[in-house]
């Protein structure tokens, strides 16, 4: 084979190797069994192995990066990842929905998404490649944590338009891979993780990719910091867009037009909690249109056009 054949050959695996972790990872709808994807893989690897000028960072063979870090750099977020105002009870909102509603003289609508309880992270894209991850901090300052957010299979190396954005969104860890990750350290008599947020938090501090990567760890991406001009007016317009360009989003959200149907989704979904394979600790409620989100604007820490419904702690099992 010729160089110009292995470029060709390598851009193709690598083509076609996205586009089935998207199915696998994001759809979790494969088109093709385990097996083909291994062997493609193999392929991938040997012919990056005898070409290595044709090697680049969005292959899906350079999940896993090189040396362990010694430290997490800083990154400066330029648009601050805020923390949400709470709601504990229909009382507090319906004081929210009564104060979105009253700085309009237009109808409000609202998109309600389910609150996932891991890590907030951020995800900045360059021409549609993934080029830096990090945590939330305090908001303003982060850590770098991209070898180990490359590591989850559900977040995108590439994407399908050559967007340059940054995509905000909580990494978190499903269940079973919380379940058997504390039965392996129970067996190695190591301390258990308390929760699953805490063993996302604890696996994405790591300085070695090689341990986040077997940690099973998902993403739900669900708002956007820096994207320049588009044309979307609302946020579930952003989240059908993020879809579109092949981010992973939880599809379990919704859109209302007053209390009583954010009254009946928190409903819905404290009965149907116990059902979902990853937790979540509450609702998100959201003015829809990105117009009176800019009206409403933010309070020292928090957006007045979001709350945060937080469920009752659960009983302490006796
Ligand atoms: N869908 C959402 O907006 C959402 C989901 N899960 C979370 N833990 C958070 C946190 C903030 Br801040 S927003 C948000």
């Amino acid at each position: 084979m010729d160089k110009q054949q292995a470029q060709d050959q390598i851009n193709a695996l690598k083509e076609v190797l996205n586009q089935y972790g998207y199915e696998y990872y994001v759809l979790d709808n494969p088109s093709v069994p385990d097996s083909e994807y291994d062997e493609k893989l193999r392929e991938l690897r040997d012919l990056e192995a005898e070409f290595p000028e044709f090697l680049s960072d969005d292959s899906p063979t350079q999940r896993i990066g090189g040396a362990p870090l010694d430290a997490f750099k800083k990154v400066q977020h330029n648009i601050p990842m805020m923390s949400l105002g709470n709601a504990f009870n229909e009382e507090d909102l319906r004081d929210f929905v009564r104060r979105a509603t009253k700085s309009t003289d237009q109808p409000v609508s609202f998109v309600c998404e389910l609150k996932i309880d891991g890590l907030a992270v951020s995800l900045t894209y360059e021409n549609g490649k993934f080029v830096r991850g990090a945590t939330r901090g305090d908001g303003t300052t982060g850590e770098d944590i991209t070898s180990n957010l490359r590591t989850i299979r559900s977040i995108p190396l590439v994407i399908k338009e050559n967007e340059t954005l940054e995509v905000r969104g909580e990494a978190y860890m499903p269940h079973q891979s919380f379940l058997s990750l504390n039965e392996n350290r129970l067996a190695n008599e190591e301390e258990p993780f308390a929760n699953p947020r805490n063993a996302a938090a604890g696996s994405l501090r790591q300085l070695d990719p090689k341990i986040a990567a077997k940690r099973n760890l998902d993403v739900f991406l669900y708002g956007v910091g820096e994207w320049n001009a588009n044309e979307i007016t609302t946020h579930s317009g952003r989240l059908e867009k993020l879809k579109e360009l092949g981010f992973k989003t939880n599809s379990e959200w919704k859109k209302c037009s007053s209390i009583e149907e954010i009254l009946e989704f928190i409903e819905y979904w404290t009965t149907e909690r116990p059902n979902l394979s990853y937790e979540i600790d509450g609702i998100v409620i959201k003015v829809d249109s990105l117009e009176q989100q800019e009206n409403l604007g933010f309070t020292a820490k928090s957006p007045r056009w979001a709350i945060a419904y937080k469920f009752p702690a659960e009983e302490a099992m006796t």
